[in-house]
């Protein structure tokens, strides 16, 4: 599934509305400060005058008290009334500051500690880069890619806490050395006491369960006794590609429980930029023009570029235009921060799921036909409404990610509309291209394409005997940097399976790949 966090639409809105509220703030800072010292003047002056008088003193007509009296009142009144009228005057801005949370969902503890979360994973996944943290800076991939925020001594510390306790056991001792050393004086025994017990549980986890599991992480040695560990790889894990696992893991244990940790060691290997393949597969990829076979496309054919030749993966470049994507950004915008509400997800509900935020979107924009047209020329298949199911928006958060998974509902779960069938096919469109991170990979192809905007992956998802193509299995890496929007299309099977040669080898990949 996909984690937790705030999507990037929530935190845009989040700087806008926070600086509004900063500066009615600011507005009315000064004259509260003012009423304050002026009521406080005031109660003094009052308290100095009745200093020792009781209640029925103050009918006793002492001429030089009922000169205190008025002097106090005729000097002191004139300022509280001036303090109290700038008050009327910013009462609106009070009002405004106090009805925030009625206005706008405010983010909470969760909210920050799903963010720490998040903020973890990209250290563990992108090698976090300790001396760049010990500066104050986060998670330094390439030192040249712009502005850096520093994160301060407390900062560092709640990351590391929750890292610790996500099972990132590595990163959080990381964060809590990082924030150790920009700790104040004031901060540094609790820190210290922090990281003495952060490293004996990293060190406690590795001497009983090894450095990685799906539940944790460590280095590769202990922090206790060599001090200075870091991130290595240490021996670098065999690969496991294609369908050779199958023939050397037939055993349903190994599927269990080793195939999970697996995928993900080669997720995170694939998101790093790796490609796992040897050159003898790598050589044979091409890129080339491609027209599907369309007259129409003939006039300005497609640049393809293949990922994979089994499964068959290509990258579509230029299917959508820059004009298109911030087109259709814009229409889709207003709907990516509405909460998600499982009860009520009919198919054109908007939601925002864990990290995504999602639109399903019906083809009926002029953009989304005409991508539909080329894609339809391109590919040779079918995919009006009755052929596929809607478009889907998705725009990843804060740290966003999809862990791996396949497309196709399997035999398990019917596919919504029978009229529609399985998901032969995926078209995956990168509106926008994250920065950094953010690939969308294949763990048992052993390859990962970092996406280009207005690019399209293309890939099959079905075997002939309608089985699912475990191959195909794919993930979103975590995004680094810079904001990843796409727009998905499943094309149905039902509409298109007449159009395919029949096979009689059931493992044969249903596919029509357009020469
Ligand atoms: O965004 C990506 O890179 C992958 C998205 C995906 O797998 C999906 O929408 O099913
Ligand atoms: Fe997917």
């Amino acid at each position: 599934g996909h984690a937790q966090h705030a999507s990037w639409t929530q935190l845009e809105e989040l700087w806008h509305a926070e600086y509004k509220a900063v500066e009615h703030i600011k507005a009315v800072m000064q004259p509260v400060a003012e009423l304050g010292d002026v009521l406080k003047t005031y109660v003094e002056s009052w308290e100095a005058l009745v200093d020792g008088l009781e209640p029925h003193d103050w009918g006793s007509e002492d001429p030089a008290a009922g000169f205190s009296l008025l002097r106090h009142v005729a000097e002191g009144w004139t300022r509280v009334d001036d303090a109290l009228q700038r008050i009327k005057s910013i009462l609106h801005n009070i009002e405004f500051l106090a009805s925030r949370p009625d206005r706008e969902p405010l983010p909470n503890t969760d909210d920050v500690a799903a963010a720490s979360e998040a903020v973890a994973r990209l250290a563990h996944v992108y090698r976090l880069n300790t001396t760049a943290l010990g500066e104050g800076g986060l998670l330094v991939l390439d030192p040249m890619a712009g502005y850096h925020h520093p994160l301060s001594a407390n900062e560092l510390m709640s990351i590391g806490l929750v890292a610790v306790k996500k099972g990132f056991l590595d990163v959080g001792v990381q964060f809590l050395r990082a924030a150790k050393s920009r700790a104040s004086i004031v901060q540094l025994p609790r820190l210290e006491n922090m990281l003495t017990a952060a490293v004996k549980v990293h060190d406690h986890v590795l001497e009983v369960n090894g450095p990685r599991s799906l539940v944790h992480v460590t280095a590769t040695a202990p922090y206790g006794s060599l001090g200075e560990t870091s991130h290595t790889e240490g021996v670098k894990a065999s690969v496991v590609l294609g369908v050779d696992y199958l023939k050397r893991h037939t055993n349903a244990t190994w599927m269990l429980e080793r195939r999970p940790l697996v995928e993900q060691v080669q997720v995170e290997r694939l998101c790093r930029g790796e490609d796992l393949r040897p050159p003898h597969v790598t050589s044979r990829l091409r890129c080339r023009y491609a027209t599907g076979g369309s007259p129409w496309l003939a006039l300005a054919p497609f640049k393809v570029e293949q990922v994979s030749l089994d499964p068959y993966i290509t990258v579509v470049y230029e299917l959508v235009s820059r004009g298109e994507a911030d087109q259709l950004k814009k229409r889709v915008k207003s709907h990516l921060h509405i909460p998600y509400t499982p009860s009520g997800s009919d198919s054109l509900t908007p939601a925002v799921e864990g990290s995504w935020s999602l639109k399903q979107y019906e083809a009926e924009t002029a953009v989304l036909m005409g991508v539909g047209r080329r894609m339809r020329h391109l590919l040779g298949v079918t995919l009006d409404n009755t052929a596929s199911e809607p478009y889907m928006v998705a725009d990843y958060g804060l740290g966003g990610e999809y862990s791996a998974h396949r497309d196709t509902h399997g035999p398990t779960r019917t596919p919504p509309h029978t009229h529609i069938g399985e998901r032969l096919a995926t078209v995956l469109t990168y509106l926008q291209a994250p920065t950094q991170g953010g690939r969308t990979v294949f763990p048992w192809v052993g390859a990962g394409v970092g996406g280009t905007a207005g690019a399209a992956m293309v890939w099959w998802n079905l075997l002939s005997s309608h089985e699912h193509d475990f191959l195909t299995r794919h993930a979103a890496c975590p995004v680094m940097r810079g904001r990843k929007t796409v727009v998905t299309k499943w094309v149905g099977y039902v509409p298109q399976w007449r159009k395919m040669s029949c096979s009689a080898d059931p493992s044969r990949k249903v596919m029509l790949p357009w020469h």
